[in-house]
């Protein structure tokens, strides 16, 4: 039921000022005078639904320029979003400290323990101090309201909103006199506060506002994929990339399902605190996009740190026990890719039964993928398609097929990075502002890292697909031993490749394995943007010692 028809249905009665659906000229009733007509329609010069990178650059750069902004965010615990609550943010301090854990090792597990438990301290401060200067930033500027609560399309122009939690401002809602301004919106360690209002009021969790406007920003990111293997649902013991970074307790045995990006950087982590690490990845092969090469040392290198890899593996069911949760996992075809060690060497292995085996882990993580946050969202009743994955199609400039409703970040599907979605801000600000030229396209070739220790850093092309393309390809190679600044900090393991136009010298593409690569890459992105040749980082007068100066020798 449409939720204006749910509180008169429960009220039975008709408010004054509704402004939806015709409503307009009912008779006013409250005989309740505690009810609230808080269902008024609201109208912004822009919604922004979701607190993520892009929206809320967006929604900082609209006030700041005068518009009426309203921001939706869903969660009290995520105002700044994924990256910075959940995402990258919390790991990449997770992976600090499992480093630091590398240079003093702890001799018992239980010291191991403690420092890990340190460690989820140290993060949840951190985040919490990000979020509330990502929740000030926005909320305390007098034209740009946050709006705790679910957002879903009512129509074109109009987005519904849920409260999530109370809402005691309603400086700008208002038609009710009441308090505001002193009560503390967050729960856990974040503190941001509600700023104070003009006019007071407010929202209880579970009450409705609907919102118009015509120019909406969809920037509701991705959610974790959970695949369909019997028990994970059930099971306690079955944690996500967001929830097992809330575990304090360091498991001694961690299953991690799926070898990609959250795979590999909880994998290094964990590894490093102390965790005994087995990934099992359903592809016959890690990383398939990365050169065999790189690849294989990738693999070497987190063996080397104890992490256990089994490819080409099913996971059939999750089933817990008192103390541990028994992983059943079945080899596809003849298992080749399965690491050489399997059976004898597994930590977590505990039986077998034909191509069958039993895994024991305190806990398991999937990282099995994320797919856009569209669940809830009621596309349908804006005009707004999806494609088969769920993303919202955009064009080259982020527009959906609703000519008021632009989507960035996660939700649009294609690269997850948080900085493609300050991008996708840059795009939506030349169409508001400037020329609206800037597309989608004219970003690439986009640099990433993986931060598995050491990093894994790659632009462009690697030197499989420039030979799959029949290019005429120079390729570079150099071991990360070469590097004297690596001897002056002990960590010798990893590779350096460089894939480069035979005839023109022009850099088709950079992959570096090496400590200090998710810095160095962005120097070889800079030389790929501007078209510069090979010879320039050849040539390129670098401090010593650094990791920069290897890219001399690199770009011979
Ligand atoms: C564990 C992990 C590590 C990562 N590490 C990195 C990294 O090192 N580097 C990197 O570049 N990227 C990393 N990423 C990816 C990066 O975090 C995302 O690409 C980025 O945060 C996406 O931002 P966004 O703008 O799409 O929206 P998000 O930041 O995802 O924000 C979306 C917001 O919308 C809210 N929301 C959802 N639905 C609704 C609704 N209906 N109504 C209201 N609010 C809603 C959500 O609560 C969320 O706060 C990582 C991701 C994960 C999960
Ligand atoms: N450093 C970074 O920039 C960073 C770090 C973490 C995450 N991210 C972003 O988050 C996104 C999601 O990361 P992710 O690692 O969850 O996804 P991913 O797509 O990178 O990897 C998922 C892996 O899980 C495997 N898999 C899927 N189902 C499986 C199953 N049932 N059993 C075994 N293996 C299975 C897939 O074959 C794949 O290798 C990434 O695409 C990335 O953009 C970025």
């Amino acid at each position: 039921m449409y939720f204006i028809e749910e509180i008169e249905a429960k009220y039975d009665r008709s408010p004054a000022n509704v402004q939806i659906g015709g409503a307009a000229d009912r008779k006013a009733d409250y005989t309740d005078k505690t009810i609230k007509p808080q269902y008024t329609m609201k109208t912004y010069d822009a919604i922004i639904i979701g607190f993520g990178k892009g929206g809320k650059t967006l929604a900082a750069d609209l006030g700041a320029r005068g518009w009426q902004v309203a921001v939706i965010e869903q969660s009290d615990q995520m105002y700044g979003g994924t990256c910075i609550n959940v995402g990258c943010i919390p790991t990449k301090t997770l992976v600090h400290q499992a480093k630091l854990a590398t240079y003093r090792p702890e001799p018992t597990f239980g010291q191991r323990s403690e420092h890990y438990r340190r460690a989820i301290r140290r993060k949840e401060e951190v985040t919490a101090l990000l979020r509330d200067k990502n929740y000030r930033n926005l909320a305390d500027k007098p034209n740009i309201t946050v709006y705790t609560g679910t957002g879903s399309f009512a129509g074109p122009d109009e987005v519904d909103v849920t409260f999530t939690a109370d809402y005691p401002d309603r400086r700008d809602a208002g038609t009710d006199p009441g308090t505001a301004g002193s009560t503390n919106a967050t729960s856990g360690t974040a503190t941001a506060k509600i700023p104070a209002g003009t006019a007071a009021g407010g929202y209880t969790k579970g009450e409705k506002l609907r919102l118009k406007a015509d120019r909406i920003f969809i920037n509701t990111g991705a959610e974790t994929v959970i695949p369909p293997i019997a028990g994970v649902r059930e099971s306690d013991r079955v944690y996500t990339s967001t929830s097992i970074m809330e575990l304090e307790e360091l498991p001694k045995r961690l299953v991690i399902v799926g070898g990609g990006y959250i795979g590999l950087e909880f994998a290094s982590m964990y590894a490093e605190f102390g965790s005994q690490v087995t990934v099992l990845e359903s592809y016959p092969e890690l990383i398939p996009r990365e050169d065999r090469d790189i690849a294989a040392s990738v693999r070497a290198t987190l063996e080397k740190r104890g992490v256990t890899f089994r490819l080409n593996t099913q996971v059939e069911s999750v089933q817990d026990g008192k103390t541990c949760a028994y992983v059943t996992v079945r080899d596809s075809g003849n298992g080749a890719g399965s690491t050489g060690n399997r059976n004898t060497n597994n930590p977590t292995g505990s039986g077998t039964d034909g191509s069958r085996q039993v895994l024991e882990a305190e806990a398991v993580l999937l990282a099995t993928g994320r797919k856009p946050n569209t669940a809830g969202l009621n596309l349908e009743a804006a005009g707004i398609r999806t494609d088969p994955r769920g993303s919202v199609m955009v064009d080259d400039r982020l527009q959906t097929t609703n000519p008021k409703v632009w989507a960035l970040g996660d939700v649009k599907g294609g690269l997850q990075f948080t900085y493609i979605s300050l991008d996708d801000y840059r795009i939506v600000r030349d169409e508001l502002f400037g020329t609206g030229e800037r597309k989608t396209q004219d970003r690439l070739p986009v640099a990433y890292a993986v931060f598995t220790d050491p990093p894994l850093s790659r632009i462009g092309i690697n030197e499989e697909e420039a030979r799959r393309k029949g290019l005429d390809i120079r390729v570079n190679s150099i071991p990360v031993a070469s590097i004297p600044r690596m001897h002056t900090i002990g960590e010798t393991e990893g590779v350096l490749k460089a894939v480069i136009d035979a005839r023109t010298d022009e850099i088709l593409g950079c992959t570096l394995f090496a400590p200090e690569s998710s810095e160095v890459i962005n120097t070889v992105a800079l030389a790929m943007k501007n078209g510069n040749k090979a010879s320039l980082l050849r040539d390129m007068i670098f401090t010593h010692p650094s990791m920069s100066e290897a890219l001399n020798d690199l770009f011979k």
